[in-house]
């Protein structure tokens, strides 16, 4: 026991990054306590973002087999959760038959954010020192992961995970529309795809020349939390560099995320910024299929942001609207009438 279980330690933190570091915590402690049911929860509050997340979770069938459940967002989070996460402490439940149902913390820089959710029959001391243990281990590596992961300034995902995550989301988009039981809840139109945009700062030097550095930072900050506050939860939201951020969207279809990313510019013009008296921004945004290589993409979406600066800057430019227009001055060698 004590060998398998010092071999699942050195697994769980081979991992590099934060969404194979939950299913490998998942995995041990089903692996040690056979659970009916294990999750991780996470509060998004803690990220800038809005509502709890179940970013992990299985459910254990009668012959032993692990079935593992999607993200989703809590929409009614029971109130044990909801007192583990605002106590600190862990709330355990125990039925007539002895099932047990515990919510763990997990605590990062003192602050909770998240819980470890498990069903299981009666755990014995040493079964409730092991999940915990492994509890703590992954509170442990999370905190360093997390540091590698997010951009200081702004705690949103850095342009070093971009590839990973990109790659990872591409894959669960090819898997969901190959296997249509596993589309969720909400149901996809035949018109809907994913989409990137490059969402960059306005005369962004003039803020730093005019007031300094510092004060640029906490503007950076703010457009950062308004993002956040602003897009859903299950919306990618990177910082590429200096003033410029990339967002990769859900499927939904061109006219909605026009709107949503117009409605943003919108948003930004009229809040209220520190020391600045207006900030805008530049968009530029593509399409995002499966097959597309990720690199690809932003090279459309920053020529898109290239044409929205180049026209006068505060706007919002598809890629798919420069490409037309770029076929009708240059028409293909299919469009030439050969004589
Ligand atoms: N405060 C702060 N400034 C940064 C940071 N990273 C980059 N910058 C500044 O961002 C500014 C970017 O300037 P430019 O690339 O000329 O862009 P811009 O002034 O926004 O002009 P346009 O994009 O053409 O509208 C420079 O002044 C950089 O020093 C950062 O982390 N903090």
């Amino acid at each position: 026991m004590q060998k398998d279980l010092l071999n699942s330690v050195v697994k769980i933190t081979r991992h590099r990054d934060v969404d194979s570091l939950e299913l490998s915590l998942l995995s041990t402690i089903s692996e040690f306590l056979q659970p009916t049911e294990a999750a991780l929860y996470k509060d998004l509050s803690r990220f800038n973002g809005k509502g709890i997340e179940s970013s992990a979770s299985l459910l254990c069938d009668e012959q032993g087999k692990i079935h593992w459940r999607s993200r989703e967002i809590i929409e009614e989070p029971t109130k044990e959760l909801q007192c583990c996460l605002e106590s600190a402490c862990t709330i355990s439940l125990q039925d007539k038959s002895g099932n047990e149902t515990r919510w763990i913390p997990v605590v990062i820089d003192d602050q909770v954010s998240g819980a470890v959710y498990i069903v299981a029959k009666h755990l014995n001391s040493s079964e409730q020192v092991t999940l915990n243990a492994l509890c703590r281990i992954y509170e442990n590596y999370l905190t360093i992961l997390n540091e590698s992961e997010r951009d200081k300034l702004t705690g949103l995902l850095n342009r070093q995970t971009f590839e990973r995550k990109i790659k990872q989301l591409l894959e669960d988009q090819l898997h969901s529309h190959n296997t249509p039981q596993l589309q969720g809840n909400r149901n996809k139109r035949y018109d809907e795809s994913s989409w990137l945009a490059i969402l960059d700062i306005d005369h962004f030097k003039h803020v730093n020349d005019t007031y300094g550095h510092v004060c640029g930072d906490e503007v950076l900050l703010t457009l950062a939390q308004k993002m956040q506050l602003f897009f859903r939860s299950s919306d990618l939201i990177f910082r590429f560099g200096g003033e410029e951020f990339v967002v990769v969207f859900e499927p939904t279809t061109l006219e909605h995320i026009t709107s949503k990313l117009a409605e943003f510019q919108q948003y930004v013009r009229d809040n209220k910024f520190p020391f600045v008296e207006q900030l805008t921004l530049s968009i530029g945004f593509s399409r995002m299929s499966p097959y597309d290589f990720p690199i690809s993409v932003i090279e459309n979406a920053d020529k898109a942001l290239y044409v929205a600066k180049n026209s006068g800057r505060n706007q919002c430019v598809y890629y798919g609207d420069i490409l037309d227009e770029d076929s009708q001055e240059h028409p293909s060698a299919d469009d030439v009438e050969l004589f």
